[in-house]
């Protein structure tokens, strides 16, 4: 299990995460798609890549919408792994 971040570890790795933001244990983003199929699309890169990693999102779809927050159950708050999924989502939106 890895350590929650310090407010100011978190706070750096923020300022370099395009659309991330903190939400109590977690950190969130919001994304929006032209459609169903590219929401899905997005989703389903994600779903291979989180599992890989064997670290996985808590999220919502609706149309074109998803909600992704990212937190570690298991250290109960914000951990490296989180920022490198994050950062890895952000680069799913290029693909
Ligand atoms: C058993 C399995 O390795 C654990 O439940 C993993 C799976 N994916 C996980 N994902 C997240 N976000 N946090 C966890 O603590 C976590 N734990």
């Amino acid at each position: 299990m890895s350590k929650t971040l310090s407010d100011t570890d978190l706070t750096t790795a923020l300022a370099d995460l395009t659309g991330w933001a903190q939400d109590g244990r977690a950190i969130h983003r919001s994304f929006k798609f032209a459609d169903f199929p590219a929401a899905w699309g997005f989703m389903t890169r994600v779903a291979l890549m989180a599992e890989k990693a064997d670290h996985h999102p808590d999220w919502s779809n609706s149309y074109n919408r998803v909600e992704v927050a990212l937190t570690s159950h298991d250290a109960g708050g914000v951990t490296e792994r989180d920022i490198a999924l994050a950062k890895k989502i952000n680069a799913a939106l290029e693909s």
